[in-house]
């Protein structure tokens, strides 16, 4: 890894699902709670959107989750690499398509749900406002948008806290100080966290009104918008 040059694809998808268990506090409970979720928002007939797939853990573990249902999960990878190996897993899945695509760009069908974990965080800031706007957009009456984000703290004082915290927890994990520097200088530029009410803006500006947090674990957060 080098200074500013993180992405997603090539070798790190072998490794990726490691990786992110490792990385990210709460990674598995998080995906356990979309999973109960789920059961508030699908039901026969319902889309589901999961933007930012990468190997398809998440969507899988809906589908999954929600077999007894006649219901589409599609999941939205920017990286050919990352979809290929997500579709490997999901083959035997009728009810799951990956789609190579980007978000930005992409017409979205009226959906039930639309889970973005730890995805809008490596969008481009101006890019972000476009894509709430659109998925409220998709969203049918009373469907859920969850949001799981890497949050800054709210001022300085905050953030050099969660930053100290964060650094032990990755020690903690088996990542060695040099892993930790260099990885902190290739996300450079593509890993850029709000904080906790710059997320909350995008929702209301995207026309969310009903919006809690559901999992908070220092730096990082989960949301439930309801349209
Ligand atoms: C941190 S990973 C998401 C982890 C995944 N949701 C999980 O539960 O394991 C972020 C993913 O978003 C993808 N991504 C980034 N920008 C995107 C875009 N504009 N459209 C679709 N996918 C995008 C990246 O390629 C990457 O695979």
């Amino acid at each position: 890894m080098m200074n500013a040059d993180w992405n997603f694809s090539g070798e790190i998808v072998e490794k990726f699902d490691n990786h992110i268990l490792k990385s990210v506090p709460m990674y598995k409970e998080g995906h356990d709670l979309v999973c109960r979720l789920s059961d508030f928002f699908l039901s026969n007939d319902s889309v589901c959107y999961e933007i930012g797939c990468s190997t398809g853990s998440l969507t899988l573990q809906l589908a999954e989750h929600n077999r007894k249902k006649n219901i589409k999960f599609i999941g939205v990878e920017i990286e050919q690499d990352m979809v290929d190996f997500a579709n490997k897993k999901v083959l035997e899945y009728n009810e799951i398509d990956i789609i190579c695509d980007n978000i930005l760009s992409m017409n979205l069908d009226k959906a039930d749900m639309i889970v973005s974990y730890y995805t809008i965080q490596f969008i481009k800031p101006r890019e972000r406002q476009l894509i709430f706007d659109k998925i409220y957009e998709s969203l049918n009456w009373g469907g859920a948008f969850v949001l799981f984000e890497k949050v800054r703290g709210p001022d300085a004082r905050f953030q050099d806290i969660f930053t100290a915290l964060y650094n032990d927890y990755k020690l903690e994990q088996g990542f060695s100080k040099e892993d930790i520097f260099d990885k902190t200088r290739s996300l450079k530029g593509v890993l850029e966290p709000f904080s906790t009410q710059g997320n909350l803006d995008l929702l209301q500006r995207a026309g969310f009104k009903d919006v809690v947090s559901i999992m908070k674990y220092v730096c990082f957060e989960g949301f439930l918008a309801i349209k």
